[in-house]
């Protein structure tokens, strides 16, 4: 890693106390009375650095601790014990200058005012981080151009399909020019079109103004197509920190391919190109290794009747399945 690191955490640990109740109506009375707590161990000891520009991914099955840790980045909770540090500043403080230099989008929730067009969302927006308005002008509509969204920032955002929405989103978030995105699943149930025009967005935001980014994603296409580096997390503890091709080339060394013949074949002529996962009809699903892939797909489009074909990684949950089975992380 290069020059001093933009965001630091060091043994960071977060529980959350959680009420437990016996069952029961006793259980629901005692639980009025005298309620007992347990804590729930969300971020266990993790510790990691990032230097700026980086693009990092954050990989985690449901429950894992992204969120929290994200939380914790953003100074949204405190954190049970360890450190951290974003751009110079303590996050939890909250301090004007430091909220300057970060963004948190979160997939799930909105801050556009719905009944409102974007734009005068954004004014607003420009006026609470004291942007003069020739300024924020000129960001919204290089932004707007980048987003593709310049002729939808005046519709009101009720009427807007939801990749329109998620990129005035991210166009709303980034307006005061963040030096930090965080960002937790910014794709998040978007169609393969919105999701690619959103992820082209951020290779090019983060190239553009060198900006650091770490996303959550349940995408994988998303964090191979953005993120070199991937920091895995399980069970609240740090599993992997390092190069993405290589947790996939161990953990995930197939990709899918799959076929939309012009008219049926037997399995077996099939099984020639790699593991027949599924086939039904004109229908076949492949597992092709991924050292393999461009030579096997090469030879499928020259030897069968493809009417479509298309790759795919396997998801997330997978490969990190993949990984606790090959023992590498436990
Ligand atoms: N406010 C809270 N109070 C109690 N427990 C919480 C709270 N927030 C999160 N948790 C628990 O902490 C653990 C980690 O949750 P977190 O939301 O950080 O996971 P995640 O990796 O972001 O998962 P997902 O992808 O499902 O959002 C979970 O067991 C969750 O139930």
């Amino acid at each position: 890693m290069q020059g001093e690191p933009i965001i630091v955490a060091e043994n960071l640990s977060k529980s959350y106390p959680v009420a437990v109740k016996e069952p029961g109506l006793v259980g629901t009375l005692k639980h009025f009375v005298h309620r007992t707590y347990r804590q729930v161990e969300a971020v266990r000891d993790v510790s990691f650095s990032i230097a700026p520009g980086e693009i990092v991914g954050f990989l985690g099955p449901n429950g894992a601790g992204k969120t929290t840790t994200l939380k914790m980045l953003t100074g949204l909770i405190h954190p049970t014990s360890g450190r951290v540090r974003v751009a110079g500043h303590v996050p939890y403080r909250r301090e004007a200058a430091f909220l300057k230099k970060i963004t948190l989008v979160m997939g799930n929730k909105q801050q556009l005012i719905w009944d409102l067009p974007p734009l005068d969302s954004l004014r607003i927006n420009a006026a609470v981080y004291g942007i003069p308005e020739s300024e924020a002008r000129r960001r919204i509509a290089e932004l707007a151009e980048m987003l593709e969204l310049t002729d939808k920032l005046t519709q009101p955002v009720r009427k807007l399909s939801l990749g329109e929405r998620m990129k005035a989103e991210l166009l709303a978030a980034l307006l005061h020019r963040p030096a930090v995105l965080f960002l937790d699943e910014p794709t998040l149930g978007l169609d393969v079109n919105a999701q690619v025009a959103v992820r082209e967005f951020l290779r090019e935001y983060n190239h553009r103004y060198g900006a650091t980014v770490l996303l959550t994603s349940h995408y994988m296409a998303d964090i191979t197509a953005l993120a070199d580096r991937v920091l895995l997390i399980h069970q609240g503890r740090l599993m992997y920190d390092g190069n993405l091709t290589a947790l996939l080339a161990r953990f995930a060394p197939y990709r899918e391919v799959k076929l939309e013949l012009a008219r049926p074949l037997p399995a077996e002529a099939l099984r020639a190109y790699g593991e027949l996962e599924a086939l039904d009809g004109r229908i076949a699903r492949l597992l092709v290794r991924r050292e393999a892939l461009t030579r096997t797909v090469n030879r499928i489009l020259a030897e069968l009747e493809v009417a479509d074909l298309t790759v795919t990684d396997p998801p997330v949950e997978e490969v990190i399945a993949r990984a606790f089975q090959a023992g590498i992380i436990s």
